[in-house]
């Protein structure tokens, strides 16, 4: 009791009272999203402030005279002449494993059932990028496990390749197929859902857990209905935590879903902050805001990932809109699908000839040389002579050879949602379609013979798969053991179907 005692009193000894001045100010004005707050001299650009009501607020708008505020939560409680004070800190985030698995907004609060964060590291939500030293080259290939994507477009880790379409033309489901086919990878995703309805957000969360990728992922959410403050900084924030993540040497993949919204919540912010409206109304500085948000993304030379696919909704497929075109000039390349192949059942609606991959092409595995340079020059071939044959011209036998094995090509290019497939079986069946050994298999036939032919020769080449999982080149000898069991595959199947249809 007396050592109790003795204790409390050395440690009340070394106690020294202090006061800690916080600055107050008061709300001028409140609008939808924005305060105008005077009284805080020394705030910080980022600062978080905190109204009366515990609600909390960026500094945003450092005037002389006032601040511009962005609320972070519904401001509600908020009235003109309400008490705001400073919190002394930039916005943060917190960052950690314990994040994976779950579901948070943009200030790290829970937004499922699992109870706290059991977290304490935090990042700032804006941070520098990576400064050139520190870079690497893209390398590494980032597999869709889509067989036009990683064959003709492909992504390599540390690469910002942007997804861009019309509305409903299946953005997101590329997107998650990519973070799905990681699920036997130790790659950590990150889906970052920005202005987006509930019901889409609750659709792609239940996909990541249905399909078991959810314990790798963090999944960062700022719904439509939030505060436009909230759905600006939701993908700072996200790639704050990711960022984590690749620092520890980590391969990470961040889906932006979608750069529209946030766009737009950041124009709104501007508008009602007064700033000079610029192109469609967009503030001078929207590229600066994406640039600086993409350019964090990038492979480390001391280890470690950040991919990037940014979503971007565009309208009446034209990809030379604002902010289309600014993302498109930031990013490496960009998936651009088509409404006009969605509707006519052409999916993944992945148009070849508008898409491009700058960078994924180094990075992809040596094995796809046998096939992807093929699979791009005949695709043009055959859709620049599908337009002429449209005209009714009479077709010599080499022309309609091109258009019969291009309309195999583009079943083969068909690919159910999340049906992945790997680098092998990819190889595979395009090397078959290209070299013609679909030819004689009628149209409607042609996923069946794939299905068919992918059990069949991944049995028999099993070894030959590792090999081109292990990133080793394909020889002369292998494309043609590859022809070889394909050929065979084939032949039976059709000799099957003689026997049953005589
Ligand atoms: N490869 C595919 N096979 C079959 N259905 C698909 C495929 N890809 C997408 N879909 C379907 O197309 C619809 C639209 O897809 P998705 O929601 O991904 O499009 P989006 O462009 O992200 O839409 P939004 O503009 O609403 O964000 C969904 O019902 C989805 O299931």
């Amino acid at each position: 009791m007396a050592s109790t005692t003795a204790a409390l009193t050395q440690l009340l000894a070394k106690h020294r009272a202090e006061l800690s001045a916080r600055e107050t100010g008061s709300v001028l004005q409140i609008s939808h999203g924005v305060a105008l707050v005077d009284g805080l001299p020394g705030v910080q650009a980022m600062e978080l402030v905190e109204f009366e009501a515990g609600l909390f607020g960026l500094a945003f708008d450092l005037d002389p005279e006032q601040i511009g505020v962005v609320l972070l939560d519904a401001g509600a409680a908020i009235v003109a002449g309400s008490r705001v004070r400073r919190s002394g800190r930039v916005a943060d985030v917190p960052v950690g494993t314990a994040l994976l698995g779950r579901v948070v907004n943009a200030l790290g609060q829970p937004l499922d059932e699992q109870g706290p964060l059991t977290t304490c590291e935090r990042s700032p939500i804006e941070r520098e990028a990576p400064a050139i030293l520190e870079r690497a080259p893209v390398t590494e290939p980032l597999q869709t496990g889509i067989k036009v994507i990683d064959a003709a477009i492909p992504i390599g880790r540390g690469q910002r390749q942007l997804i861009v379409g019309d509305r409903q033309t299946g953005k997101t489901a590329i997107a998650l197929a990519t973070l799905v086919n990681q699920r036997h990878s130790d790659v950590v995703c990150v889906y970052c859902a920005i202005g987006q309805r509930g019901d889409a957000v609750a659709r792609a969360i239940e996909t990541l857990r249905t399909e078991q990728i959810i314990r790798q992922t963090v999944v960062v959410v700022a719904a439509a209905e939030d505060p436009p403050g909230l759905q600006f900084i939701t993908p700072y924030a996200a790639t704050s935590i990711a960022e984590y993540f690749m620092r520890l040497g980590r391969d990470v993949v961040i889906v932006y879903d979608d750069l529209t919204h946030h766009a737009l919540a950041y124009r709104e912010l501007s508008l009602l902050l007064r700033r000079p409206p610029g192109r469609e109304a967009y503030p001078g500085d929207i590229f600066h805001i994406h640039a600086r948000l993409l350019e964090r993304a990038t492979r480390l030379a001391a280890g470690g990932s950040l991919t990037a696919m940014p979503i971007m909704e565009i309208e009446a497929e034209n990809l030379a809109a604002y902010i289309a075109t600014n993302l498109i000039s930031i990013t490496d390349g960009q998936i651009y699908l088509s409404p006009e192949l969605f509707h006519k059942g052409l999916l993944p609606a992945v148009d070849v000839g508008k898409s491009v991959s700058r960078v994924g092409g180094k990075a992809q595995l040596p094995a796809y040389r046998l096939v992807a340079g093929v699979l791009k020059l005949y695709y043009a071939q055959f859709e620049e002579l599908e337009m002429f044959a449209r005209f009714g011209t009479r077709l010599d036998k080499s022309t309609r050879q091109i258009l019969d094995r291009g309309q195999r090509v583009r079943e083969i290019l068909k690919q159910p949602e999340r049906a992945a497939l790997s680098p092998f079986e990819q190889i595979l069946v395009l090397l078959a379609v290209t070299e013609g050994l679909f030819d004689a298999v009628p149209l409607h036939d042609v996923a069946q013979a794939e299905l068919m032919l992918r059990a069949v020769a991944t049995r028999q080449l099993a070894a030959l798969g590792q090999r081109v999982q292990r990133g080793e080149t394909l020889t002369g000898d292998d494309r043609a053991a590859l022809l070889g069991a394909a050929q065979q595959a084939l032949a039976t199947r059709e000799a099957d179907g003689n026997r049953t249809n005589p």
